[in-house]
């Protein structure tokens, strides 16, 4: 099947340098409404810090698996780390997961507030909280862009996420060839959508994200050289009544001969005050019409989210995507 799905391209450097062009805007503003995913260049995050994330990355997940369970944490702080097959993210939808804690992602959170570090490697946390920074500074610069393409007050993300609880997680999709069954249908994190305002995506450039298309087939995205992915979350959609899309993506890594390529990537979430109203701007709604979604703040919607995924039932208010993941075609990418 021919596909014309394309993530684009955005260069943010004229809003990174302090200019608000409106070109960028028109541009970003497209591809929130067409796709929900865009490639950000002109970032301005250098090397050094990015270098320094895959590093931390390497060190942290290449110790036991006794070393790293050192750092679990209770499920309700949202930070450390999480095993593999800890969390069933397709939970977070309301949608059964073939088999139960599926995912076999592993993963290491950090965010605002409290923390729980690692000892080893040393340099974790300077290289961690120095991308934390960088990706704070990129989601600031978009959602400067976003209240331009929005309409809205200049001052409007600043209201309702001045004080966001933005968390970082990084990533480790890896098995070893024994742990690979044949014939199993591997996930490495079960489809979602993101809960937050936007997200801003460090990946390395092996296979494995799938994005849900409008022509309801996955697709293989990889953030392109230098770049970083960015996705819309739930509030963005809420905002904007469905207009901005909170696309649904995994990761499924391809298994080629037993094995699959060990894959790295860190979600930063830029999910708002969690104190902030979300609801939906009345330019999006129509005329006598009634918004979509109504009114939450965005802890309750995080909460509801959580307990989806890392407890282990489905989300009972997410109704609407879990009609878009059953509607899709199961496995079938270009
Ligand atoms: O590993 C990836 O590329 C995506 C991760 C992701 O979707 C998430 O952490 O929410
Ligand atoms: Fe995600």
């Amino acid at each position: 099947m021919v596909s014309d799905f394309v993530v684009p391209t955005v260069d943010i450097s004229a809003w990174v340098s302090g200019e608000r062009d409106e070109q960028t805007v028109r541009e970003l503003d497209l591809a929130c409404r067409t796709v929900g995913f865009v490639q950000i260049v002109g970032h301005g995050v250098p090397a050094e810090v990015t270098d320094g994330l895959a590093d931390a990355i390497d060190g942290f997940f290449g110790q036991s698996l006794e070393a790293k369970k050192r750092w679990i944490r209770p499920a309700s702080e949202n930070r450390g780390y999480s095993p593999p097959k800890s969390e069933s993210l397709s939970y977070s939808l309301g949608v059964d997961p073939v088999a139960r804690m599926n995912d076999y992602f592993e993963a290491y959170n950090i965010g605002v507030g409290k923390n729980t570090w690692p000892d080893e490697p040393t340099a974790f946390r300077p290289q961690v909280e120095a991308h934390f920074r960088e990706a704070r500074r990129v989601a600031e610069t978009l959602t400067s862009i976003f209240a331009a393409a929005l309409g809205v007050e200049p001052d409007f993300f600043d209201r309702i996420a001045g004080n966001s609880i933005d968390v970082l997680r990084m990533n480790n999709y890896a098995l070893e060839p024994g742990e690979i069954e044949p014939g199993a249908d591997l996930t490495g994190m079960g489809e979602h959508t993101d809960f937050g305002i936007v997200t801003v995506l460090w990946a390395d450039q092996v296979a494995g994200l799938q994005v849900l298309g409008t022509d309801n087939v996955w697709h293989d995205v990889q953030p392109a050289d230098g770049a970083l992915l960015v996705n819309l979350g739930d509030i963005s959609a809420r905002l904007t009544n469905d207009v901005w899309m909170s696309t649904l993506h995994r990761v499924k890594p391809p298994i080629v001969g037993g094995t699959i390529e060990r894959r790295r990537s860190a979600a930063f979430f830029h999910d708002g005050n969690g104190d902030a109203l979300i609801e939906t701007l009345p330019r999006f709604v129509p005329e006598g019409g009634v918004p979509l979604y109504e009114p939450i703040t965005v802890a309750e919607h995080i909460a509801a989210k959580l307990a989806g995924s890392r407890e282990g039932h489905k989300n009972t208010g997410a109704v609407r995507d879990a009609a878009r993941v059953l509607a899709a075609s199961p496995g079938v990418t270009r």
